[in-house]
């Protein structure tokens, strides 16, 4: 894959956020046997097929679900997709820049798991952790990728991204996920958007993920500025398995449309 003609993708274009399908869980069901099903590029196949802007995958070291094989087979898939973003997360210091270096995504998201989180739960420490990124920041670049760093909802920490060297920042939303519906959930919505805009402010393209679903997805984006990019996976997939690929796909995209435009 060569990022260098990384695409804006359509949604870009087109000035609404960008849906990027996270296939973790497909892969999770797919380890429970040894038959190969559900296939993740399938699921790639049908989501884009259905308008998804891109696909994200997060291997995580001890490949509970994405493993490096499905990493390959996506970019091999993906290279007829010319305006389908390829997003790869993880620890830049564990596994990620093996799979950087070998694939060379339009999008590398570092996330500051341990090898065997049950979950990304948390954003880096800013500018505790700006010497170890920096070099590895530097050499995505090097690669012709854009680099976004997973942070926690801190206006004050935005500056620190940008300092750093990254692109963009995605925004950790399980706050908001779970104050969604709860006398919090405005408030909560207000500091996403107080962090976005000190992102944007600082030179930051905005991206955002963990547990958005089609109950909280509408209000986020309309509310919180100029997100870029919103990588879905876990209830997108749940849905899928009532809905199927194609109706939670055009649900999904639905949900982003009703928010209005982000330019
Ligand atoms: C970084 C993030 O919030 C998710 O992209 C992450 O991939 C979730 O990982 P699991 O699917 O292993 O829970
Ligand atoms: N970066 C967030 C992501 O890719 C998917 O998170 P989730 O929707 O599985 O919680």
């Amino acid at each position: 894959m060569n990022p260098l003609v990384a695409p804006e993708s359509s949604a870009h274009a087109l000035g609404r956020t960008a849906l990027s399908v996270n296939l973790n869980k497909v892969a999770l069901l797919r380890n429970t046997r040894h038959l190969g099903i559900p296939s993740v590029t399938r699921a790639a196949e049908i989501v884009l097929e259905a308008g998804a802007d891109g696909i994200t995958v997060h291997p995580r070291p001890d490949e509970r679900h994405i493993r490096a094989h499905d990493v390959h087979e996506l970019a091999a898939l993906l290279k007829r997709w010319p305006q389908v973003e390829y997003n790869i997360e993880g620890n830049p210091l564990h596994n990620l820049m093996d799979f950087i270096r070998a694939v060379r995504p339009h999008q590398a998201t570092f996330v500051p798991d341990s090898e065997g989180q049950f979950t990304s739960d948390h954003g880096w420490n800013l500018p505790a952790d700006a010497d170890t990124l920096r070099p590895l920041i530097d050499e995505c670049h090097a690669l012709g990728m854009r680099v976004s760093l997973f942070m926690d909802p801190i206006p004050e920490q935005m500056a620190h991204v940008r300092a750093v060297g990254a692109d963009r920042v995605e925004l950790y939303t399980e706050t908001y996920a779970s104050a969604f519906g709860t006398p919090r959930e405005q408030a909560v919505r207000d500091q996403f958007a107080a962090t976005a805009r000190a992102a944007l402010a600082a030179g930051l393209g905005v991206n955002a993920g963990h547990d958005l679903n089609r109950d909280n997805l509408t209000a986020f984006v309309r509310e919180v500025p100029g997100v870029a990019e919103v990588s879905i996976g876990h209830a997108l997939i749940a849905d899928a398995l009532e809905l199927g690929y194609s109706a939670t796909i055009r649900a999904y995209l639905g949900c982003i449309h009703a928010a209005g435009a982000t330019a």
